[in-house]
């Protein structure tokens, strides 16, 4: 019976070792000296942390050290440390993975008296569930990211911004933070674009107005595409006056040049509304539909133009 256990112990794939009170090996199965290089007979007798200095020592002996004490079983998961010994893992695709994951149980050997003698430790290969739990939370990532972009320009969705937008409004309610400001634009006489050059050029368009316009924006801003050719730009800690220099600046950089696609250079502008958050624009709808109301105000008053919101000319439009 000694035989046989002494068998499986030797031919598991699993890392078993024995450890006395000095840390001394007690055991050393062929799994550890696989993936140590350190043969068995090197191995007996020999202080654990003497064959293998890069062990954290510390950490190490403590957890050991509370088994002897206890009595009681300790487990250790690669979730909270990743590995204790530095063993290659030969699989081809390792999602960063650098060294064997290890998941380790320590358990205290008895003698007939009940006291513990030794600790033996098995050391299971979780590589596999480690790369796979890696590969999962990076492709949730960016499905996650995904699901925020709009799929022509890669630039965030309307789901995401009026989501942003809320948040915004919530945290000036909350905090009495510095009021955030909206810009609205779309591109003047688009249906034209699309009659002449077709929609894919039209769609080539949208791409280039698109990455002409994060050329300019800082890193809080939220740009966005809120419809069809219209895209919005949320502009956190923004009044009215930075607003309108940020509406401007996007203004002139859409209308620099025109665009160059396959169907011909293509020539482009677009007309803007901003509103700046009051208690008056108290929600996200309120304050969207005054950066359309200033929206319509450039589109029939000539286009490619910014307007600010006011009451005023609200009410002449
Ligand atoms: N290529 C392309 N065209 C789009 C897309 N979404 C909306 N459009 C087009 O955008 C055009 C918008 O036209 P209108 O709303 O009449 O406005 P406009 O021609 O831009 O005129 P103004 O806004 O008054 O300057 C329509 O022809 C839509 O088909 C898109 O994803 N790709």
């Amino acid at each position: 019976m000694e035989s046989l256990c002494d068998f499986i112990v030797k031919e598991l794939n699993v890392g078993v070792f024995v450890l006395d009170p000095q840390y001394r090996v007690r055991l050393w199965n062929r799994f550890m000296a696989h993936h140590s290089g350190v043969k068995s007979e090197d191995a007996l007798g020999q202080p654990l942390f003497e064959l293998f200095p890069e062990l954290p020592q510390k950490w190490l002996s403590k957890k050991v050290d509370s088994v002897f004490v206890l009595k009681n079983f300790a487990f250790t998961s690669w979730e909270q440390r990743p590995y204790l010994f530095r063993f290659q893992h030969n699989r081809p695709i390792t999602g960063g993975i650098d060294f064997m994951r290890q998941n380790f149980t320590f358990m205290p050997v008895r003698d007939d008296a009940g006291e513990v003698q030794a600790v033996a430790v098995t050391l299971i290969d979780a590589t596999d569930s480690a790369i796979y739990q890696t590969m999962l939370q990076s492709a949730m990532q960016r499905l996650e990211e995904n699901s925020n972009r709009d799929g022509l320009t890669g630039v965030f969705n309307r789901r995401y911004t009026d989501a942003r937008l809320s948040d915004e409004i919530q945290r000036i309610q909350r905090y009495q933070a510095e009021p955030f400001s909206v810009v609205l634009f779309d591109l003047d006489h688009f249906k034209q674009v699309n009659d002449t050059y077709g929609h894919l050029a039209g769609d080539e368009v949208l791409r280039e107005v698109a990455r002409r316009v994060q050329v300019v924006l800082r890193e809080p801003d939220v740009f966005g595409r809120y419809g069809g050719e219209e895209f919005i730009l949320i502009l956190p800690q923004t009044d009215q006056h930075g607003a309108r220099v940020v509406a401007e600046r996007i203004r002139a950089a859409i209308a620099a040049e025109p665009v160059a696609s396959g169907e011909g250079t293509i020539p482009v502008t677009a007309s803007l509304g901003v509103a700046c958050f009051s208690p008056e624009l108290g929600t996200p709808q309120a304050v969207t539909h005054a950066a359309d109301e200033a929206l319509y105000h450039s589109k029939h008053t000539g286009r490619n133009q910014v307007t600010v919101h006011s009451p005023q000319q609200a009410a002449q439009d």
